[in-house]
Order: structure tokens, then C-alpha cells, then sequence
């Protein structure tokens, strides 16, 4: 096998990472992975259509001059998309078209694209979670597992390498799970955390770390077996095992793997014949010094219809919980998805999700990929009130009452000014500017007529209410300064 992309790729990286920002190549090259290279053209993959897109549209250049540098000319470029659980959701959510863009690219000698939409798997065996790819609905095991006397056979980890511990953020909420798994990677199967158990509500990242720990054992310990399974793909690959009559053959390819990761370990629960299975991997695998991460919905105790021998082991390691992230966790985080996605996002715009979405991290990508959506299909600006049309479509939010006296209290607070400047008559522009923005939010906010609004801010008729409406909307379509003022009062006046 040639293995020479990869020195050609980081040679390439060298060159990019010292024409562009550090946070760009952070978040647009880090996450490349070089496939290979035939004979002037490089494969790369990339986690989805839209990192492709962006990197043809903002990289291209600089890509055309590293490869050309480290190639020479007529070099190409190939793209192999992995489709991750995220850029999945995001294909559904904004239909993204993934074309091959010969057109966008005619003088580019160096980008010949194309797009696979999941990786063609060696082994059989195993698989991600079944949300994960396409490529799953294939339960069956053609692999012959092990040919006695060949102790080691390529297998394809079935990790997303999205989830690595780059694209982590830490918090209080997963430190612990998250510590334990670094210190893993360093020393898999060596240190007192095995097997290591990751528990918590969904979407709350315990797939992400125990891939994590899996990605990272791959770049310390290239030549160690890594795999991830769902436990459900471990079920169904058990009972089809059983069926053909290479129940054996199943054991003995589990009981081969270096870092074995099983996600959704609950989904065993009565499951008495995997159980077994399951036992005697597990206990092969730890007495061989071999790391087991697993992943459940509950902590040990809790697991209902296991066998207590197994729930013993599961406590022999360490029990990590994952909880709801804080406020800065989820600022933090929204902050590292905007940019992953190419969004620039407003505090405000960041500060309202993170106060609106609060126990799931899954649910924080999919207001980032929602306001990706609408600002890319529709051509919206982003701001707090596209942000709280996304989350409304996402979360169950009490609905809260506003009252004009807080709308009217939030506007003066921000301008600086006492409620009763509003009620003046008076024509100075900044307190006329600022009564109509007060009317604008209580007509938005509210479900006041246009009489009452106008009776209770500066005692005006309901015709001066509409038109303050109107200036305001006008204002807020073409003025980007004045956008910002109105998200950053709205998102005050929602909190
Ligand atoms: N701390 C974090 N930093 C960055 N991304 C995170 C973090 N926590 C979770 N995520 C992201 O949130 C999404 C959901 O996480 P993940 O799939 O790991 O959750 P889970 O706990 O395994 O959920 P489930 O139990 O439903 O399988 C993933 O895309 C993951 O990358």
C-alpha cells in the first residue's frame, strides 16, 4: 500500500498552516485525515459536504499551492466525504446539494472532486451506532473472523473522527469521563480504568468521548485493534453468528481487539445469550490487559436485567457520569460548532441559545444547524429572534409572558435613559428612536393592540404605533449596527 499521502499531506500542512489563521487551520485542516495517493492524485477526507465546500470556497488557493509545491503540476485532489451523526442532521435539515463542482472550479488543476457519502468498510464486522451511517443497515458478518494463526487483520475502527478530544469542550459536566479517557489513550488497557463506563442522558457526548479515546489510541498506537460497536450491532451480529453457526468465530474476533468500545450498553438488559457472550469477552479481553470503554444510560446500579457478575466487572474500572453542561460549557460549546459550521454568531445570538437549550448538547447543534440553515437557504440575518424561531422548533419552552413596563424598563435600561424620558413629549431623536423601538417589541412581543401599546408608551394614537413598527422593521432589514442593537435588547428583554 502507498503510504505516501501521508508525508505528502503534511507537507502540505506545513505550507498551510503557515499562510492561513491558526484558528482556521485549526478547525478546517486538523480534521483532514489523507486516504491516499495515486499517482498525482490525493484522496482526503473530510467530516461532511459543507467542510468540502467551505475549504473549495475559502482554502482553495492555498491548497493549489501546497499540492503544486509538493506534487508538482497537475496535481489533484480528491474529496471522500464521511458523513458524520451532525452533518447528517444538517443534510436533512438544509438539504444540502453535494455535487461534484467541476464548474465552480474550471481553472484548478488541482481539484478534481468528488463526494462519497460513507466509507467503504473493510471488515464487516462491527459498525457505528446505527444513526451514525447508511452503511449500517449491513448487519451480516461475511468477515471470516480469525484464520487461526494470523493474530492480527485490519479492521476498520468504525470511528467518526469528528469525535476526537480536539473537538471536545470540557467542562465540570464530562471532566471526570473525559480526563479518564485521555489519561486511556495514553496507556490503554494500563491504567485502573478498565473498563471504563460512560454514563448519562442522551446526547450529552458519551459517544464522543469513548470514540475520542478511540481516535486518539489510533494516532498514539497505530498498530493496536480499535473498535466501536453499538451494543445493538453487537446483539444482532451475536444472533446471526448463532444462526450460522460461527458462534466462535464471533468470540474469537472480540476477544482480538486491543480498545473494544461498546456504546449503549443498556440495550442488553434481558438479553441473556449476548450477555454470556459479552461475559466471556469481557473477561478475556481484561485479563489480557485489553481496554474496554462502554457507554449506558444509567450508572451500573441502575442497569435493570443484567447479570449481576457482569454489572460486578462493569464496577472494577471506573464509573464516569456525563451531566447537563453550564451556562459557560454551552457558550463554549455553541461557540466551537458556529465555527465549525462557518457562522459567525452574534453574543447575544450565543448567549440567548445557551440560556433557551439547556440539557442537551444535541439539541445545541441543531439550533447551530437550524440557524445555518435559515441563513443560507432563506438569506436571513441571524439574530435573537431567528434564534428563538429555531429553538422553538427544538425544545418545549415555557411560554413566557412579556409586559410592556419590562419591554419599556429593558430599552431604557440599554439606552441609559429613565422610563419616564419615554413618556415625554418630546421630539429629540434618541428618545423618539427609542419609544419606537419599545412599540416595536410590544407589538412583536405582546399580544397588546396597537391602541393600548401606544396608550401606554408616550400616550400616542395607534396610527403613530404602526408607524414606528414599520421604521423600526425598515431599520432593522437594512442597518447592521442597528440589527445588533435590537438582538443584543431583545435577547435582555427574553432573559
Ligand atoms: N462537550 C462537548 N463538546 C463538543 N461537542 C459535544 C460535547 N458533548 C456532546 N457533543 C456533541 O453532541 C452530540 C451528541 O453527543 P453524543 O452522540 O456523544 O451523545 P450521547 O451522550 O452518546 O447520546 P446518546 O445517549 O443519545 O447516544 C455529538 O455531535 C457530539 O459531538
Amino acid at each position: 500500500m502507498n503510504k505516501d499521502h501521508v508525508e505528502i499531506w503534511s507537507k502540505c500542512l506545513g505550507v498551510i498552516r503557515e499562510n492561513i489563521p491558526a484558528i482556521s487551520y485549526k478547525t478546517w485542516f486538523e480534521p483532514i485525515i489523507p486516504i491516499k495517493l495515486e499517482g498525482m492524485v490525493l484522496t482526503i477526507q473530510v467530516p461532511s459536504p459543507f467542510f468540502y465546500e467551505y475549504l473549495e470556497e475559502q482554502f482553495i488557493d492555498i491548497l493549489r499551492k501546497a499540492l503544486r509545491l509538493h506534487l508538482g503540476f497537475g496535481a489533484k485532489l480528491d474529496y471522500h466525504v464521511k458523513m458524520d451523526h451532525a452533518s447528517l442532521q444538517s443534510k436533512n435539515a438544509v438539504n444540502l446539494k453535494v455535487e461534484v463542482p467541476t464548474a465552480t472550479m474550471p481553472t484548478a488543476s488541482v481539484s478534481k472532486t468528488s463526494t462519497v457519502h460513507e466509507v467503504p468498510i473493510k471488515s464487516s464486522v462491527g459498525s457505528r451506532a446505527q444513526r451514525m451511517q447508511p452503511a449500517e443497515k449491513d448487519h451480516s458478518i461475511k468477515n471470516p473472523f480469525v484464520i487461526p494463526g494470523i493474530r492480527k487483520i485490519q479492521i476498520d475502527p468504525q470511528l467518526n473522527s469528528v469525535n476526537n478530544f480536539k473537538n471536545f469542550i470540557e467542562g465540570d459536566c464530562n471532566k471526570l469521563a473525559r480526563s479518564a479517557g485521555f489519561a486511556i489513550a495514553k496507556n490503554p488497557g494500563g491504567t485502573a480504568f478498565n473498563p471504563l463506563v460512560i454514563y448519562g442522558n442522551s446526547g450529552l457526548g458519551k459517544t464522543h468521548v469513548a470514540q475520542a479515546v478511540g481516535n486518539e489510541v489510533k494516532v498514539n498506537f497505530p498498530e493496536k485493534t480499535v473498535l466501536y460497536v453499538s451494543a445493538n450491532k453487537f446483539m444482532t451480529q451475536f444472533s446471526e453468528a448463532t444462526k450460522n453457526n460461527n458462534r466462535n468465530d464471533f468470540l474469537h474476533f472480540y476477544q482480538m481487539i486491543d480498545v473494544l468500545i461498546i456504546d449503549d450498553i443498556q440495550e442488553l438488559a434481558g438479553r441473556e445469550k449476548t450477555q454470556l457472550a459479552f461475559f466471556h469477552i469481557f473477561n478475556h479481553l481484561h485479563q489480557n490487559k485489553k481496554q474496554l470503554i462502554l457507554t449506558s444510560d444509567k450508572p451500573p446500579v441502575e442497569l435493570k436485567g443484567m447479570e449481576e457478575r457482569l454489572l460486578t466487572r462493569f464496577k472494577w474500572g471506573l464509573t464516569a457520569d456525563i451531566t447537563e453542561p453550564n451556562f459557560d460549557t454551552r457558550v463554549a460549546i455553541l461557540k466551537q460548532k458556529a465555527l465549525m459550521n462557518g457562522l459567525d454568531l452574534e453574543d447575544s445570538v450565543v448567549e440567548y441559545i445557551a440560556n433557551n437549550v439547556k440539557n442537551n448538547v444535541r439539541e445545541l447543534e441543531g439550533a447551530i444547524i437550524s440557524l445555518l440553515a435559515q441563513s443560507t437557504l432563506n438569506n436571513k440575518n441571524i439574530d435573537v429572534s431567528l434564534a428563538n424561531d429555531a429553538i422553538s422548533k427544538l425544545v418545549k419552552q415555557a411560554k413566557k409572558e412579556y409586559s410592556i413596563p419590562v419591554i419599556t424598563k429593558t430599552v431604557c435600561d440599554y439606552f441609559k435613559m429613565k422610563p419616564e424620558q419615554l413618556q415625554a413629549k418630546t421630539r429629540k431623536r434618541e428618545i423618539v428612536q427609542a419609544r419606537q423601538i419599545a412599540m416595536y417589541f410590544a407589538k412583536s412581543m405582546t399580544d397588546s393592540s396597537l391602541s393600548s401599546i401606544g396608550a401606554q408608551i408616550g400616550k400616542k394614537d395607534h396610527a403613530t404605533v404602526l408607524h414606528a413598527c414599520k421604521a423600526i422593521t425598515n431599520l432593522r432589514e437594512t442597518d447592521k449596527k442597528f440589527q445588533k442593537y435590537l438582538s443584543e435588547i431583545e435577547s435582555q428583554i427574553r432573559v
